[in-house]
């Protein structure tokens, strides 16, 4: 785990959620993007070296509408920058870490994204993300 690569935040409208974080971050998100497959569309917000994503469902079996229906809006993930996701993978779930996917799929950001179930995480969901190069 090299360093924490996002922080995922769910949210309503995330039209609305980027005016919000524009008035915080005095700049506007530096990329917008839908993941189709995670029934997501997403910004990304630089905030020094780090990054805010907000993460808004487009449908109603995503786990973001699933999760803001059940909690309503907030942190949702913390996604780690990973250099072999492959063995990082393989190493937690040796570790004893339940691995949500153990086929990384394509994330935003282009990225390949592995999740570990909160369960396994004292209740954080934790991402696993490796730069596509
Ligand atoms: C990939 C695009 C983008 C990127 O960065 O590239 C993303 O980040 S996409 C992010 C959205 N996608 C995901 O979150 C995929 C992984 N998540 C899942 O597979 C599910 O959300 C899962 C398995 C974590 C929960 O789904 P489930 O259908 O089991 O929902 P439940 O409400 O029944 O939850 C079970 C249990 O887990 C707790 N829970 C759910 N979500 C979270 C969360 N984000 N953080 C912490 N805990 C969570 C929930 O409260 C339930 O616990 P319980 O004690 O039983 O109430
Ligand atoms: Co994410």
């Amino acid at each position: 785990m090299r360093k924490i690569e996002h922080i995922g935040i769910a949210v309503k409208d995330l039209e609305a959620s980027n005016e919000l974080f524009r008035k915080l971050f005095g700049e506007g998100p530096y990329k917008e993007e839908e993941v189709e497959s995670e029934g997501v569309k997403t910004s990304f917000f630089a905030s020094g070296p780090n990054k805010i994503e907000l993460l808004e469902g487009t449908r109603e079996d995503s786990p973001i509408s699933k999760y803001v229906a059940k909690k309503g809006e907030g942190i949702h993930h913390i996604a780690f920058d990973v250099d072999d996701i492959y063995a990082e993978i393989e190493r937690l779930k040796g570790e004893g870490f339940i691995v949500l996917n153990e086929n990384p799929k394509k994330g935003a950001d282009n990225k390949l994204v592995a999740f570990l179930h909160p369960k396994s995480s004292n209740g954080v969901l934790v991402e696993l993300c490796q730069e596509i190069s």
